[in-house]
């Protein structure tokens, strides 16, 4: 028998319905297409969406007053030259008339308005049509949203969803029995993402955003992404291959995919993300295009990157010297950054304008870690550049202050987004508990750490991508001295350590100074308040990457309604 859903419109035989947010979802066998977990992925992608969005309608708009304002004054200059061309002495009209006309002309008592700018979204890899039917209901600004799956499955599944949420199409009738179709917000679409994509590259046909959401890694994506999307568009991409991306068990794997090689350390996901923005950023590169990376996130088994593209290719030169390779000490962790390029500025005496010359780098990584001796492992080239727009962070922020009842995750997104607004733009993060098994001591409290590191004139904050982590403009050097002064009052058995243990090579070194651990008054920030969730709580039987949809009826209707 069809049941009834909470509002009221009857679910079809042999359905279930799940509700997420604003949204219904019929789901049957294909069930494999939704991962419920993600819902965290979807809130946080509506909110900055719809943050961006409300961003470029504001540059729109101030553009738009500005081209006004500039067409007034010029139509006010050609009306007084047409009426002193006319009547060079001013003889015929009083002054008072006159004034009043050029004041209509500079502001017209019926100004034109400014109609807000809605934009167009691509979801290139749709499954069951959640995410565009959430946007399509949740981002005022939103005009179109594009549906696409090269799956007759899981298109029948979003065709089924979108017209359960009211978004289908309409068509009405006229008197004399014509019709009408007003397309719906969302529009579907079945076909190879990369084929829909590159039908978009034309500038004209190019779409304002574009989403990719794929099981496993983006990296097919991202040259057809990166050429259909506007000037000032925005890239929301989803990668889940932590496998690939997060470990050096397939080096060759990541370096085809991301042109570059993951690493193995306690840093691995945020060189994850770096490795992720490298990808897009030469991608875009190629196109005379360059990246501007929004919110940059390490989530459970995922990373979610938000980035802006546009055009310049003074800001595609810039790619050389935001671009590193690491170089990684396999025993404590010691990361060396050699940058592949830098760049000179040169003011012409005479123009005062400024050129820019690109140069290489010279190798500033030493043969072997000098901190333990132990051969370095190679790992990049990846983006060693800002990886948030602590602006834009601040304001998807605001906009969750006020809009906190319409997220299911908006405690946890409060969480990650604080961490993430006053992240420090260094090269990654550790944790005491891990600097102090290499050095085998007691491990410090993170309060002891970061004031050490405060009361040596070092910066730290947090990282959203692994709780009880600092981000320190030290190096990571300095950071040992600070672990070395804390081991002068808590001294490590050495009886314990075999003769070969890099332990000794590090216990060996002098610190360069003495660190107070005085407690700090900064050490407590308002994001060190912040407990952040790795994972999200309660993982449920869909917890983890989805697995591929195969289109084939597994349960039977009974099963999948059970
Ligand atoms: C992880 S699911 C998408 C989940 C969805 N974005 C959400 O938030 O619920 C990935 C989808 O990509 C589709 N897919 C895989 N390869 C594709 C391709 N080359 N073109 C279009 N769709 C593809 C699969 O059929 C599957 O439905
Ligand atoms: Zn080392």
């Amino acid at each position: 028998m069809a049941s009834t859903s909470t509002e009221g419109v009857p679910v079809p035989e042999g359905f279930v319905l799940h509700t997420e947010n604003t949204s219904h979802l019929l789901l049957d066998a294909n069930a494999a297409f939704l991962n419920p977990v993600q819902e965290f992925n979807r809130d946080l992608s509506v909110a900055s969406i719809r943050v961006w969005s409300e961003e470029l309608n504001r540059k729109k708009e101030e553009q738009w007053r500005k081209t006004q304002e500039q067409k007034l004054k010029k139509k006010a200059k050609e009306h007084s030259a047409k009426r002193l061309k006319e009547d060079p002495s001013g003889a015929d009209t009083t002054t008072q008339s006159k004034e009043a006309e050029t004041e209509e002309l500079l502001a017209p008592s019926n100004p034109p308005t400014y109609h807000p700018y809605r934009f167009t979204l691509l979801e290139a890899l749709s499954a069951t049509g959640l995410r565009s039917i959430r946007y399509a209901k949740e981002i005022p600004l939103l005009k179109q949203v594009v549906a696409n799956d090269l799956s007759p499955a899981a298109v029948e599944a979003i065709h089924r969803n979108v017209n359960y949420n009211g978004l289908g199409d309409t068509i009405t009738t006229a008197e004399d029995g014509s019709t009408k179709v007003t397309p719906g917000k969302v529009k579907i679409n079945e076909g190879d993402a990369c084929s829909l994509m590159y039908q978009h590259r034309e500038e004209r046909l190019r779409v304002d955003a574009i989403d990719l959401d794929p099981y496993g890694s983006a990296a097919p994506f991202i040259d057809g992404a990166v050429q259909a999307v506007k000037d000032g568009g925005l890239l929301c991409v989803t990668c889940t291959d932590l496998s690939v991306l997060a470990t050096n068990n397939y080096p060759e794997k990541c370096y085809s995919n991301y042109g570059g090689v993951s690493l193995k350390a306690e840093y691995c996901h945020e060189a994850a993300l770096r490795l992720v923005l490298h990808a897009i950023a030469t991608s875009a590169a190629r196109y005379g295009r360059y990246v501007k990376p929004l919110l940059s996130l390490s989530i459970d088994f995922y990373l979610r990157v938000f980035v802006q593209i546009d055009s310049s290719p003074m800001e595609v030169k810039r790619l050389l010297p935001k671009t590193s390779t690491i170089y990684v000490c396999p025993s404590c962790q010691t990361f060396y950054d050699q940058p592949l390029g830098r760049v000179i500025e040169k003011l012409h005496e005479k123009s005062g304008s400024v050129n820019y010359l690109f140069k290489t780098q010279q190798n500033v990584v030493p043969h072997k870690c000098e901190e333990c001796g132990t051969g370095l492992h190679v790992a990049g080239p990846m983006w060693n550049g800002p990886i948030h727009d602590s602006n834009f962070v601040e304001k998807v922020l605001g906009h969750l202050e006020t809009n906190f009842d319409r997220y299911g995750t908006a405690t946890r997104m409060k969480g990650m987004l604080t961490v993430a607004k006053e992240e420090l733009n260094t090269l990654f993060y550790f944790t005491p508990a891990t600097i102090s098994s290499f050095f085998h001591c007691q491990t410090p409290s993170l309060d002891n750490i970061a004031s050490g590191l405060l009361n040596a004139g070092f910066k730290i904050s947090r990282s959203h991508a692994a709780p009880g982590s600092l981000k320190t403009t030290a190096s990571i050097v300095d950071v040992h001295d600070i672990f070395r002064g804390w081991i002068k009052n808590n001294p490590v058995n050495l009886d314990k350590l075999s003769i070969n243990s890099p332990a000794r090579a590090l216990l060996a070194k002098e610190p360069r100074f003495l660190a107070d651990f005085t407690r700090h008054p900064d050490s407590v920030t308002s994001s060190s308040k912040v407990k952040l969730v790795r994972y999200q709580e309660n993982p449920t039987s869909h917890w983890g990457p989805g697995r591929k949809a195969t289109g084939k009826r597994k349960r039977s209707d009974e099963e999948a309604a059970s």
